[in-house]
């Protein structure tokens, strides 16, 4: 049975996610403390694949897998996934409010109740951990009091109760996930897929508006832009770019091409079907007859047959 590596332990957004992302094929789901550990594992071939979490509609997104995803062997997204995200607050039994020192939990779901936890527990010290179950796990081994978590977690910690439940401080909060794998042919275009891509961007005047124009130039919608330091220098930067269509797309790839051209660096993170399954809209002058035709007339003019 193939394998999938998750954000773990058992209990996170993560696992639920990538059980809906494996749905209707047999897949067995594993955890790691850690996503680049679960990415590594992918690049390694110990698992298929794995789902990590991107972003969140609250926080933005994860650094650490948009980091993972560029260094290292190439990943490819083959599915998305979106996930309501709402917490619970548990704590070992019997544990009072007004006993909850410590409380813990992923940074990302730290940040979606800080108000929460400013109005309901002011006292409590707020401690990372390595995800939203980590922190159940150890609150159960007693190294913290109250674990910020999934829904489903307090089912592996029966020693655990909820101090309280749906607790978010935003309603209608989700997080998208995407199940990653090595390189290979990309899912079939469905019509209402996204494209990934991960490019360096000169530090010039006007680049990043340049790269921008290849896509709109082509009709494309644009769903996120989102930059992060390249690391080893400063003033240049790696756009991770979100965008509706699939490369088997002309326009899509036509501006992929664009993009290969003005940027020192693309990597393709992708084309899957968008989760919302919501159709591209593509206007008449992008669509894949008016590039076939494009070729065509410009075939025929190189062949001497038109002018
Ligand atoms: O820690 C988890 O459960 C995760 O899957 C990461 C996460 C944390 C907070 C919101 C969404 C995902």
């Amino acid at each position: 049975m193939p394998q999938i590596a998750y954000l773990g332990p058992p209990g996170t957004f993560t696992e639920q996610a990538s059980r809906a992302l494996t749905t209707g094929f047999d897949a067995e789901l594993v955890a790691y403390d850690a996503v680049p550990q679960a990415l590594a594992a992918v690049r390694a071939g110990d698992v298929v694949a794995a789902g990590v979490p991107v972003e969140n509609s609250v926080e933005g997104s994860v650094p650490v897998t948009l980091d993972s995803l560029v260094s290292g062997d190439p990943l490819v997204a083959v599915a998305e996934t979106i996930i309501p995200i709402t917490f619970d607050v548990l704590v070992r039994q019997g544990t009072t409010a007004a006993e909850v020192g410590t409380v813990a939990s992923h940074p990302h779901a730290i940040a979606q109740v800080r108000g929460w936890l400013a109005e309901n527990l002011p006292g409590a010290r707020a401690e990372p951990a390595a995800s939203t179950a980590a922190a159940a796990a150890a609150v159960d081994a007693g190294e913290f009091d109250a674990a910020i978590s999934a829904p489903i977690v307090v089912e592996h910690y029966p020693s655990l109760e909820r101090l309280a439940t749906g607790v978010a401080d935003v309603r209608d909060a989700i997080t998208r996930f995407l199940l990653v794998r090595r390189p290979g042919p990309p899912p079939e275009p469905t019509g209402a897929d996204r494209t990934s891509v991960a490019a360096v961007i000169a530090h010039e005047v006007g680049s990043l508006t340049d790269v921008l124009a290849e896509l709109s130039l082509r009709g494309i919608n644009l769903t996120r832009i989102e930059s992060r330091p390249i690391r080893d220098r400063i003033g240049e930067y790696r756009f991770y770019l979100d965008f509706d269509g699939h490369v088997a797309d002309a326009r899509i790839g036509d501006a992929l091409a664009a993009l290969r051209r003005r940027c020192s660096e693309v990597r393709f993170l992708g084309s899957y079907p968008k989760a919302d399954h919501s159709p591209s809209a593509v206007r008449p002058s992008a669509s894949e007859q008016a590039f076939r035709a494009s070729e065509q007339w410009l075939a025929e003019i190189r062949a001497g047959r038109l002018a």
